[in-house]
């Protein structure tokens, strides 16, 4: 309980020059980011169905509290594939991080050290898989996207994750072409096509090899090639799984049937996400996609989840569903837009702060029994 008076003071004393609240972060980074770019981050696919739903129905969920529990220590270390971890929190992977700051992926990696915080580098970071594990001994796992063009490029990529020390790769399957982003097409905007995605695959020796021609255009063209992956199968899922000691995520899990699959083919775990509404639109909001994956997989394998968290109570309703972490997405980014480093590790904190103050309010001093919570959804 000191503890927390301690930081609500400190944010009041000290921090009111960091924004507060999303919108506030957001609009920082707005006025901070060029206008493609920030209309690329904040946007989602079709008519944003999907990217308004994930609000609307964490919306719907409310959390019914107990009472009359000792919470003066409120303890949301978290248990994940073996590790003990100082929070419920990870950062979603988000590729091009140049385009919020120019330290990009660096600054990030570094302000999730601070926190021990899990940073789950992208496959199209503007920084490398080693560039990163240089900055930052803090946990790290990397998300691929798989290459059908040449499969070898993504063993390669994996080979060096597992090399630099990254804890687990996350294979992002609700990607296997680019969404209907109207946006982007009215603006001609892409990150990708500017360069900014090109870290992992510049220094990836395999894709550098395999090209004919090593002028920038052309190695920009390849890339994004190599990122189109329509032909990925449970089948590839197998083939990465015998190619590598470390755990296997899979990002982008929606309907139940598919949590069962992955189970089924090995995966350690998944993460139900619907990207933030910019693939799919049109599709069922994240978190009630976890009520009812939660359901069947019954503490089979980890269940993370990504889309629409904006704040602690966000995250506390999809661990009392039952959500094992959380991964932050859009927040983190635009800290990082707005103050760096710093600004990212803001984010985090305050993540973390408002989370155990909700748990504290809501009755429970330990994460771990978070399933004493009741929670309602409203039609
Ligand atoms: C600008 C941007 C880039 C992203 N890049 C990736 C990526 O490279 N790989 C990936 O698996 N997900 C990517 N995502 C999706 C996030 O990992 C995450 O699923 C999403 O941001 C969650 O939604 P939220 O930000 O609304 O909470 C990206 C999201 C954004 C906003
Ligand atoms: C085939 C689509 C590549 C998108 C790469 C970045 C990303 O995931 C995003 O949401 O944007």
């Amino acid at each position: 309980m000191e503890n927390r008076d301690k930081l609500m003071k400190e944010i009041g004393e000290n921090e009111m020059a960091f924004p507060l609240t999303f919108k506030e972060w957001e609009d920082v980074a707005k006025e901070k980011m060029i206008t493609g770019g920030y209309q690329y981050v904040s946007k989602g696919a079709g008519s944003e169905e999907t990217a308004k739903r994930n609000r609307t129905a964490l919306e719907k969920w409310s959390i019914i509290p107990r009472m009359l529990n000792d919470v003066s220590t409120v303890d949301v270390t978290t248990e994940l594939l073996g590790n003990k971890y100082a929070s419920p929190f990870l950062l979603s992977p988000i590729g091009m991080q140049k385009l919020a700051h120019t330290n990009g992926e660096i600054a990030t990696a570094q302000a999730c050290k601070k926190f021990m915080v899990p940073f789950i580098l992208s496959t199209v970071s503007s920084c490398s898989i080693e560039e990163v594990a240089e900055v930052s001994n803090g946990p790290k796992w990397f998300q691929l996207y798989w290459s059908h063009e040449n499969p070898e490029v993504s063993y390669s990529m994996i080979h060096r994750a597992e090399k630099a020390g990254y804890e687990a790769i996350v294979v992002t399957v609700d990607t296997v072409m680019a969404g209907w982003r109207e946006g982007d097409m009215k603006a001609g905007f892409s990150p990708l096509s500017l360069g900014y995605g090109s870290g992992n695959y510049k220094t990836d020796p395999v894709f550098m090899a395999s090209l004919k021609d090593k002028e920038e255009q052309s190695i920009i063209e390849e890339i994004l090639t190599h990122i189109q992956h329509p032909q990925l199968t449970w089948d590839a899922i197998a083939e990465i799984k015998k190619r590598t000691t470390l755990p296997i995520i899979l990002k982008g899990i929606l309907h139940k049937e598919d949590a069962l699959l992955a189970v089924k083919y090995g995966v350690d775990g998944i993460i139900v996400s619907n990207h933030g509404g910019r693939q799919l639109d049109g599709v069922i909001a994240s978190i009630d996609a976890l009520a009812e994956i939660k359901e069947v997989i019954d503490k089979q394998i980890p269940i993370l989840f990504d889309s629409g968290v904006r704040r602690g109570v966000d995250a506390v309703k999809a661990l009392a569903i039952g959500a094992d972490a959380v991964c932050i997405g859009r927040p983190y980014l635009y800290g990082l837009a707005a103050h760096g480093k710093v600004g990212v590790e803001k984010v985090i904190e305050r993540f973390i702060q408002e989370t155990e103050v909700t748990l504290g309010l809501a009755g429970i001093a330990r994460l771990a029994e978070i399933e004493r919570l009741g929670m309602k959804r409203e039609k």
